[in-house]
């Protein structure tokens, strides 16, 4: 296992006939721009990754880490706030007008929810000849004609041309939604959870359709997903995104049987085991993921990471000290982010308990049931001072400063890992460093 940072230097764009989109350092931000708007929501936040042509990538990862949002700026349903995505060699960002309409026939999405994708008033044959429509395509004749047969090559009937979305089962509305996508013949579509709104036993029959699809026509698909047993039938790569970053991009089978980042590593866990005698532990992730108005400095998984880099002197503190501390930086992170009400801070003014609750009340919730040797209790009793004064910043700072290490202060390079081309990013690859694997064996079996 090559334990060297990846260097990114990619080759010239539309160099490799195999790359049908490259996606260099891609951000996209919401809002921000005003004046009283506070920082904007960095829901995608520096994503670089090729996809190959005819291949079906997967990118998963926790709701609201910004999968969607990194799926519809492909699609340019999104305006990118910094980056590229190059199409064979060409930077759709930065298209307009005519261009981007022409371009957007090759680049379509499915959207997860049948119901709403769908305008009711409209017959399932003009739903699906509007893209037609739009761009103009043949005689009214040929579109009709054309749209029957998509009717037939998604396994609805040719009749129902005339009938409208809510005669049709879930399934067969997401037909529908899948026939309107194909009738530009695109060469790449963003599979946006397409089976996630379908009951179980016909989600199979739609993968099986979208599979066969992407042979008949050669297609290249990023299917973001939440359901990882899907993702793993389906996907020939995925993508393990966390708060805007994507942590770890290789091959599936690869991936799953052999995670090596932390995230992957948690999110996998988090799966039920399907050996009932297996006596490894799930592993519990801290808290929530951080507000992505907000992400962390360093890496942006270290504010909940199970193998996180301590700091030299404190690397042989006991596990439970090292989680209470780690649950009270949690802690003061949330109660810096939630405003306090004006109830609440009327109760301060009177002295009475807040919502909030005393610092005091806390230090005996979370350090109770362990012992806090003299080293550890000086930053805790001077960060105690702090929250006292109302100043959950300058807290988070002592405790920074005492507890705090390499994933906390600086971003991690990407490393190539396992036998294929994958690549994990985080600190713990460096040759300095225990592996992810290595350290989490030791703690959850
Ligand atoms: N139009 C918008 N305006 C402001 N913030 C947005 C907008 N769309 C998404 N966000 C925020 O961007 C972040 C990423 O959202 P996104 O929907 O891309 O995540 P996701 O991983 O697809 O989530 P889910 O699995 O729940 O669909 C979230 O914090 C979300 O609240």
């Amino acid at each position: 296992m090559s334990q060297e940072p990846v260097e990114t230097t990619f080759t010239e764009p539309g160099a490799d006939e195999d790359v049908m989109v490259e996606v260099r350092d891609l951000r996209t931000y919401y809002g921000g721009d005003s004046m009283f708007g506070g920082p904007p929501v960095k829901a995608v936040d520096g994503v670089s990754f090729d996809i190959k042509r005819g291949e079906t990538l997967g990118l998963v990862g926790e709701s609201g880490c910004g999968k969607t949002t990194l799926g519809r700026t492909l699609v340019q349903l999104e305006s990118a706030t910094g980056g590229e995505v190059l199409f064979d060699g060409t930077d759709v960002t930065e298209l307009s007008g005519k261009q981007l309409k022409q371009w957007r026939r090759n680049s379509q999405i499915v959207f997860q929810d049948p119901d709403s994708s769908l305008n009711d008033r409209m017959t399932v044959g003009e739903i699906v000849r509007e893209p037609l429509d739009v761009h103009d395509v043949g005689t009214p004749r040929e579109r009709r004609q054309q749209v029957r047969e998509l009717l037939d090559t998604v396994g609805l009937q040719r009749e129902h041309y005339y009938r409208y979305p809510h005669q049709f089962s879930g399934g067969q509305r997401q037909r529908i939604g899948i026939a309107r996508t194909l009738t530009l013949e695109p060469d790449f579509i963003v599979l946006d959870e397409p089976v996630s709104a379908l009951d179980v036993s016909v989600q199979a029959e739609v993968i099986n359709l979208l599979e066969d699809l992407q042979e008949e026509f050669g297609l290249t698909y990023l299917f973001i997903a939440h359901d990882l047993s899907v993702v793993r039938h389906i996907c020939d790569r995925v993508a393990v995104m966390y708060l805007g970053n994507i942590m770890e991009l290789g091959p599936t089978e690869e991936l799953f049987a052999d995670p090596a980042n932390p995230y992957t590593h948690s999110l996998l866990s988090a799966i039920p085991e399907p050996d009932p005698t297996s006596d490894s532990d799930r592993i519990t992730l801290y808290g929530t993921p951080p507000n992505p108005r907000h992400p962390p400095s360093g890496c942006p998984f270290s504010t909940r990471c199970p193998v996180r880099i301590r700091p030299d002197e404190f690397a042989h503190l006991d596990d439970e000290l090292w989680t209470a501390i780690n649950t009270l930086r949690e802690v003061l992170r949330e109660r810096e982010r939630a405003d306090r009400t004006t109830t609440d801070r009327i109760r301060e003014l009177l002295g009475r308990e807040s919502r909030f609750g005393t610092i005091d009340g806390i230090y005996e919730e979370v350090f109770g049931d362990v012992t806090v040797p003299p080293e550890v209790e000086e930053p805790l009793d001077e960060a105690a001072d702090h929250v006292r004064a109302g100043d959950e910043a300058s807290a988070l700072e002592v405790l920074f400063e005492a507890f705090g290490a390499v994933c906390e202060a600086e971003a991690p390079d990407y490393y190539t890992v396992g036998d294929t081309d994958r690549e994990s990013f985080c600190h713990r690859h460096g040759d300095e460093y225990r592996s992810p694997a290595e350290v989490l064996d030791e703690r959850h079996g």
